[in-house]
């Protein structure tokens, strides 16, 4: 692996470094699994995570290897089967809209326009707010994620990007302290992707709110975050050792596409990941190969057709 920098606690501290700020949320020897006896899968396996404040954090895997289980059990929609899972010291039990999240599916109703889906969140969110506050609130997410042209349309009069520009809109129009993003771009085109890439960056630089990135893309985690933890080939997958994001911000995806900085920390991500995943099929190939079969040396007695038999009759 090229001499990338590993942050986190997975490295020994050498020399005087800034503390690192408190961790918002924890997640200490989290195992879960599903289903039960032979059909039993054990997804991840002694995950320790923190998630700290003000920070961006890009978990990093392949498919299936447990990134929606992570964030859902982040969320409180999902239970750890061992371990603790705390946010600010208090076990996450269920969901709260202290957590907001956005899934790769944008789950907006569809008799409701751009406005009527968001003013529903902060409505219900923000009870205690004056009508024209609540009212301004709403406008001002619109405008952030560029859809004041869109206002009145329904789900089913925009595009895929403009729905997830919807799906983010509400979710950040709550609130919530901690924002969970479980890959929200893959959906989409490339272009697109590219291009709501930007718009995250430029919304989460205006806010700096704790945000976690689920992703498949280790180019958009660059982008994005300030530190990677690659998420180990399941089952049982494992967090590797976190790479820690150096490049200044506000950064521009154009330039970065130069900067040896960025090549060289996606090249550290991919060997990595391309690496375990390697080790675990191996793994898996030893587990499941079986000691080769003894078949009997069986010669026939004759070559010859039986006499009845009928050639080429139909089928
Ligand atoms: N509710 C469930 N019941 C049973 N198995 C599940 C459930 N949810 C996920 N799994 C299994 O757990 C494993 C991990 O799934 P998960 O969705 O967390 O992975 P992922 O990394 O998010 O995948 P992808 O990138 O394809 O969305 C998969 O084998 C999946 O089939």
């Amino acid at each position: 692996m090229m001499n990338v920098a590993v942050s986190d606690e997975a490295r020994p501290k050498t020399g005087v470094r800034a503390p690192a700020p408190p961790a918002l949320i924890s997640m200490k020897q989290v195992c879960k699994g599903y289903g039960s006896g032979e059909s039993r899968v054990e997804v991840l396996e002694n995950i320790n995570l923190n998630l700290r404040q003000g920070e961006f954090l890009a978990v990093v895997g392949f498919s299936g290897s447990g990134k929606s289980t992570l964030t859902k059990m982040l969320a409180g929609l999902e239970t750890p089967d061992s371990g603790t899972l705390e946010m600010e010291g208090q076990p996450i039990i269920g969901p709260s809209q202290e957590r907001g999240i956005v899934f790769q599916n944008y789950s907006l109703l569809p008799w409701l326009t751009v406005r009527g889906n968001i003013s529903l969140s902060v409505d219900r969110v923000f009870q205690h707010w004056s009508k024209a506050d609540r009212r301004a609130h709403v406008e001002k997410f619109i405008e952030m994620v560029g859809l004041t042209h869109a206002v009145h349309r329904r789900p089913h009069e925009l595009s895929g990007g403009m729905r997830q520009r919807v799906s983010l809109a509400r979710t950040l129009a709550m609130k919530p302290k901690v924002l969970l993003l479980d890959e929200p771009l893959s959906a989409l085109d490339a272009l697109t992707r590219s291009v709501l890439q930007e718009e995250i960056l430029k919304i989460w630089e205006e806010e700096r709110q704790t945000c976690l990135l689920i992703t498949n893309d280790v180019d958009e985690a660059i982008l994005l975050a300030d530190r990677i933890v690659p998420l180990n080939a399941g089952p049982n997958a494992s967090l590797g050792p976190a790479f820690a994001v150096q490049l200044d911000r506000p950064r521009n995806k154009t330039a970065l596409n130069d900067s040896p900085q960025f090549k060289g920390l996606r090249n550290a991500v991919t060997n990595y990941l391309v690496a375990v995943r390697q080790k675990s099929r191996d793994e898996q190939q030893m587990a499941s190969e079986q000691p080769p079969i003894q078949l009997p040396d069986l010669k026939p007695r004759s070559m010859r057709l039986p006499s009845k038999a009928i050639l080429n009759a139909p089928i």
